[in-house]
């Protein structure tokens, strides 16, 4: 009898039984105490750092190592301090309030990631009095595939959230809305104006006199200008999508791929401003859905049944008569006052021939840093420019600078050129201008280019003779209204 009783479970880990105290062998608590005490020590000794919170998560001790890492002077300069002071984005506040361990974390440090272990300490009654955290980083020769893993998509979702918040700024400036003509200052004077008042504003122009841009130029001189910018195109999104593209949808709204639900461009422009495109080209029925979110500034999400605040300035566009919609019952009257509180008409292209030479000039600098080269226009093509009518002001301007550029591979425009590509002033306003017959030394063009010519010469002409109304140009050419604007994208550059 007088030998000690062999511990069980320690006894046969290391066969080690003779050392034990006897006194010890027999008390488990007391086994659990020291190997408590000497795994501490271990991992004290081998972590980068080691801190124990109270329940208030201040600092009741912290070793050196981890202080100076911190950039504290030393661990006495810790103590009694609260941990977020020491570690902003610490975690021990919410273990000492659960009592739930967090076992194995990745806290992010500087540049750094560390692994981190954080545990509840308790009293010998069981009480909750503080919390333990140790950081594992650089020991864990192990975990160093993983951590490489993490780095690399924290930087992946890092640039996708970078291109994400990019592509909600607003893009343009009212520098760059270009113009020296009386007409082209007073818009951009009405802009700032616009700008200052955070009302809802209209936009009416025709297609091509930059009313995207001008919205985008008002949201970055507004109050708004650090928060999103939203756009959405009424004309090119199918009715049936519309109402959840502006709106959003709760989860199981939509069956299928987008069960999940979504967030509404209303709810993504939050804060900011919302670029409503095409306004006279919205469906009845979410006219009136619209008119309510403007009254209110509450949206309800497709399927949600509540009502989600929102804090958005309305911007609107149309190149339609929306008047004329209102007379004939296809706008809403009430929605049409409510967007026309501030509205600005901005001016198309042939009332202001004066700014062509800096809207050309413009123009070349853009293409010539896209391709690398000088490109400059003569004095005097300019006057075959003025004779030209524009339906499709500065776009068109863009794409006849373009196609003149590409047809006769030169670095220097002049009037020949540029007549080569406009309709003949001659030619019936309607007719489309037949293809001018290149000279017989000029290069044959790829097929490629010759057909995205026509389509853009096909485009033009169908804009030119509804008016700009884009619904009824896409009816004519026999293509949806979401190709029209497709192409029409793809033209902007
Ligand atoms: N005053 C301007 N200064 C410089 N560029 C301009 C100006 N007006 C229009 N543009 C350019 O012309 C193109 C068409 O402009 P924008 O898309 O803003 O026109 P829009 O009136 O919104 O056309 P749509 O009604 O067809 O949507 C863009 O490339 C834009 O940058």
């Amino acid at each position: 009898m007088g030998h000690p009783t062999k511990p069980q479970a320690a006894g046969h880990l290391d066969g080690e039984v003779g050392r034990w105290p006897g006194a010890l062998a027999h008390d488990a608590d007391a086994v659990r105490a020291m190997a408590m005490k000497s795994m501490f020590e271990r991992l004290e000794s081998l972590c980068e750092g080691a801190l124990a919170v109270n329940l208030d998560a201040e600092v009741v001790w912290i070793n050196e190592k981890y202080a100076r890492k911190l950039g504290q002077p030393s661990a006495a300069a810790a103590i009694g301090q609260p941990v977020e002071n020491i570690i902003p984005n610490s975690q021990m506040r919410e273990v000492a309030r659960t009592g739930r361990p967090i076992v194995l974390d990745i806290m992010p440090f500087g540049d750094e990631h560390l692994v981190v272990t954080r545990m509840p300490i308790r009293d010998d009654a069981g009480q909750l009095i503080g919390a333990v955290g140790f950081v594992l980083y650089n020991h864990l020769e192990g975990l160093k595939p993983v951590m490489h893993k993490m780095a690399q998509l924290q930087h992946r979702l890092k640039a996708a959230e970078k291109e994400l918040a990019d592509s909600r700024r607003a893009k343009y400036s009212l520098a760059s809305f270009l113009g020296i003509s009386p007409a082209a200052v007073e818009t951009k004077r009405q802009a700032r104006r616009a700008a200052q008042l955070d009302t809802t504003v209209l936009l009416t122009g025709e297609t091509g006199t930059g009313k995207e841009l001008l919205a985008h130029a008002i949201h970055n001189v507004s109050g708004r200008a650090h928060l999103p910018f939203v756009s959405v195109n009424a004309a090119a999104i199918p009715e049936s999508l519309l109402e959840a593209e502006l709106f959003g949808a709760a989860p199981g709204a939509y069956t299928g791929a987008d069960r999940r639900g979504r967030d509404g461009k209303f709810k993504l422009a939050d804060g900011g401003t919302l670029f409503l495109d095409e306004i006279g080209d919205m469906p009845p029925a979410l006219q009136a859905k619209l008119l309510r979110v403007l009254q209110e500034q509450e949206i309800e999400p497709l399927g949600a049944n509540r009502l989600v605040r929102v804090d958005v300035r309305v911007i609107a566009a149309t190149s339609l008569d929306l008047a004329a919609r209102v007379a004939d019952g296809r706008f809403r009257s009430d929605l049409f006052y409510r967007l026309n509180v501030l509205s600005m008409s901005l001016p198309p292209l042939r009332e202001r021939l004066q700014d062509l030479p800096l809207l050309v000039e413009r123009l070349l600098e853009d293409i010539s840093l896209r391709i690398g080269q000088p490109l400059e226009i003569a004095p005097e093509a300019f006057a075959v420019l003025a004779r030209h009518d524009w339906p499709g002001n500065v776009r068109e301007l863009r794409n006849v600078v373009e196609r003149a550029l590409l047809m006769h591979e030169t670095q220097r425009l002049d009037a020949a050129h540029l007549a080569s590509v406009l309709p003949s002033p001659t030619s019936d306003a309607g007719a489309i201008a037949p293809a001018t017959p290149a000279p017989a030394t000029a290069q044959i063009e790829p097929l490629s280019r010759v057909v995205e010519a026509a389509e853009r010469r096909a485009i033009a002409e169908a804009l030119q003779r509804t008016k700009g109304n884009k619904a009824a140009a896409a009816a004519a050419l026999g293509i949806s209204r979401a190709a029209l604007y497709q192409k029409l994208g793809a033209a902007r550059g």
